[in-house]
């Protein structure tokens, strides 16, 4: 099934329901950094942030240095912002 990519007022909609996320890249994907004590609780981060990729196949774009990950949300299928990635916005938000 094709995803439909969000359009302007809707994006805009859930970027106020999202402060902690940042449009990127022109408003075709959104971004937040995250900070944690050390390495070992980042990687416990991304390893739940992982198990909720895989089940709703809908994966990230990161990037990691010791204690610090920056994640970048996008669909690809649909060549911008779609609800999965508001919905997976908020899904990590609530593992914090
Ligand atoms: C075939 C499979 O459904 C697709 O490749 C999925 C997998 N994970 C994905 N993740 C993201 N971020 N965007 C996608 O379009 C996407 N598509």
């Amino acid at each position: 099934m094709p995803v439909e990519e969000l359009n302007q007022e809707e994006r805009d909609s859930w970027m106020r329901a999202l402060p902690e996320w940042s449009l990127a890249r022109e408003g075709k994907a959104i971004e937040r950094s995250f900070e944690f004590a050390d390495f070992s609780e980042a990687f416990a981060f991304m390893a739940r942030v992982a198990l909720i990729a895989e089940k709703r196949d809908h994966h990230p774009e990161w990037f990691n240095v010791y204690n610090k990950v920056d994640v970048t949300l996008t669909t690809h299928d649909a060549g911008g912002l779609s609800l999965k990635d508001m919905k997976m916005a908020k899904a990590i938000g609530s593992l914090l």
